[in-house]
């Protein structure tokens, strides 16, 4: 079975509860980045020896937190010796606008794989887009790249969307089903 492990921040509940969707649909472990932006060094550790790292982070004013982009520049060490290159990576993002810029974020988890020299995983479920589709339906805010999530800003952490959970589950299974198919 391959080792997978969900690292994300979360200023204020919402995204990790888009996380926590995510390890379940994987079976991964879960890191927590700080409100520091750090990680402990037995995390760094987990995450050095997964087979697939899927990042994690809340759309703040049109990217990532700071948070996580501290503790994506902290991966310069990993990228050095190539420690995490060949991996599988995906990634995920939550924000309060249907929109909201979430793509941008999206793009800078994609490009963090990459600069890792990393294999990226999108999101492989088909857009729910008729007249007729809500907030309950997969990939309802029609994302490719990796995992959209939406939390209005009145909606208490119970309260992401339905749609958008069953989506993350089915993003962390797929990752997990291609990582662990590379793994042979
Ligand atoms: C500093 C800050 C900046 C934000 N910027 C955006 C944004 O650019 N686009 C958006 O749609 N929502 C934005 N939001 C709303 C958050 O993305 C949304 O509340 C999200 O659910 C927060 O996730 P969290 O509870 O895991 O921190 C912002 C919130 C904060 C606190």
């Amino acid at each position: 079975m391959a080792k997978i492990v969900v690292v994300y921040h979360s200023g204020y509940g919402h995204t990790k509860v888009v996380a926590e969707h995510v390890a379940r649909g994987a079976g991964a472990e879960l890191v927590a980045i700080s409100p520091e932006g750090e990680i402990a060094e037995a995390e760094w550790t987990a995450l050095n020896e997964a087979d697939a790292i899927i990042f994690g982070a809340p759309t703040y004013m049109g990217n990532v937190s700071w948070q996580f982009k501290k503790f994506a520049d902290a991966t310069s060490k990993a990228w050095f010796t190539r420690q995490w290159a060949d991996k599988v990576f995906g990634g995920f993002t939550n924000s309060a606008s249907p929109n909201g810029d979430k793509q941008v974020a999206l793009i800078t988890l994609q490009t963090l794989a990459s600069q890792h020299g990393g294999i990226w995983v999108s999101l492989g479920t088909p857009p729910s887009n008729t007249k007729a589709s809500t907030s309950a339906d997969l990939n309802n805010l029609g994302g490719s790249v990796g995992l959209l999530v939406r939390s209005p800003a009145d909606a208490s952490v119970d309260e992401v969307h339905k749609g958008d959970l069953d989506t993350a589950v089915l993003y962390g299974e797929r990752v997990a089903g291609i990582a662990a198919k590379l793994k042979g």
